[in-house]
């Protein structure tokens, strides 16, 4: 296991601790007559915030000269699915790892379950939610197997024998449809079936434990690059982890709520139901997916129908990569010559 301790750090950092602050219930969404409306940046009026398990609070972020997030606010409620979009460069990655504890935002508050965060998750925070990032990468650790990919927390975290965990990675990859993979390494898997080792490593956890807190998983471009029926299947894992308002809250395996980061229109209709839309640093509209189509907002117009007309400017992130591919071109082109004359 001397592998798995030298990458011990790194994954930790991808999941809250776990302690429960005794929250027992969590109501469904409950959504207004107003929300049928349309409603560009608002929150849908709700009842009460009992519901809330991750707020961000006019959230600020900068990389140098360049300022990303500028006052981002939105709540993620108990049993939500949720989608974040918006142009490249935008800073839907960036607000995920804020979320997840990996990044701190500059100015601005995260909440989790109505507590304050101050910064970077710690090992020894209590938060009474645990919070599980998938990285666009799948992000596996290249010299450990699928089983002890999958594995990684609980053998490093639990008390949990081998043979018990073993059993429960077998499961879980059972779950995301994975059968006889255990012994491989990642480099033998294709792109697909790494997302999805990546999916049961991020929903396993301890069942010896007597109370399991409710989990938020976050998805960073889940279905990137993956032809549409791989897309398919990784849209519907993502559902078929997720808990109901009807459901227990914390049941073993089970999501509470989820974000995901995606440009995919199938994984949109297919995994989310509401949408927040970001735009130069700020959620500029949000709604529940069936209104992204129908929306009046000349931002979301644009962009759901993809024109190069409208209020969002290429970004420098397009730029770059029409940069590169121009470039590409020219070389592609000069070596075509350059064949051609030989
Ligand atoms: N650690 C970092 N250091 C410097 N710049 C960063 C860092 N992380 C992100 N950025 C920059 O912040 C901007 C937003 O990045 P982010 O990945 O959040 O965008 P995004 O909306 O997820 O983009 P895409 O849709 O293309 O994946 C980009 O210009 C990126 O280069």
């Amino acid at each position: 296991m001397k592998r798995r301790n030298e990458q011990k750090s790194v994954i930790c950092a991808c999941m809250t601790s776990t302690r429960n602050l005794g929250h027992d219930e969590f109501p469904g969404p409950k959504f207004t007559e107003s929300s049928k409306s349309e409603n560009w940046s608002k929150e849908v009026n709700h009842e009460d915030d009992s519901d809330v398990l991750i707020e961000c609070r006019n959230v600020y972020k900068s990389f140098g000269e360049k300022h990303i997030l500028r006052g981002v606010s939105f709540k993620i409620r108990h049993g939500e699915a949720v989608g974040i979009i918006g142009p490249s460069g935008t800073g839907k990655s960036t607000i995920l790892k804020i979320i997840a504890g990996l990044l701190a935002p500059d100015k601005g508050e995260v909440y989790i379950r109505g507590r304050k965060r101050s910064g970077l998750i710690g090992d020894d925070e209590i938060s009474g939610l645990r919070i599980g990032l998938v990285f666009q990468s799948a992000a596996l650790f290249d010299s450990l197997t699928v089983r002890e990919n999958v594995g990684f927390l609980l053998y490093e975290n639990s008390s949990m024998s081998d043979d018990q965990i073993s059993q429960l990675v077998t499961e879980n990859l059972a779950a995301v449809g994975l059968k006889g993979v255990e012994e491989r390494l990642p480099s033998e898997l294709s792109g697909g079936m790494k997302k999805r080792v990546a999916l049961a490593r991020s929903i396993i956890c301890d069942i010896t434990k007597e109370s399991i807190e409710p989990e938020v998983l976050l998805y960073d471009e889940p279905t990137a690059g993956l032809d549409p029926i791989a897309s398919t299947v990784v849209e519907d894992l993502i559902r078929s982890v997720h808990t109901k308002d009807e459901d227990v809250p914390g049941e073993p395996g089970k999501i509470s709520s989820y974000v995901v980061v995606t440009h995919q229109h199938s994984t949109i209709k297919r995994a989310v139901d509401r949408l927040l839309f970001l735009h130069e640093g700020k959620v500029v509209w949000q709604g529940m997916t069936d209104e992204f189509t129908t929306s009046i907002n000349p931002i979301v117009r644009q962009f759901a129908s993809g024109s190069l007309d409208g209020p969002i400017r290429d970004s420098q992130e397009n730029k770059l990569q029409h940069t590169r591919l121009v470039s590409d071109k020219k070389s592609l082109s000069c070596y075509a010559k350059l064949m051609a004359s030989k």
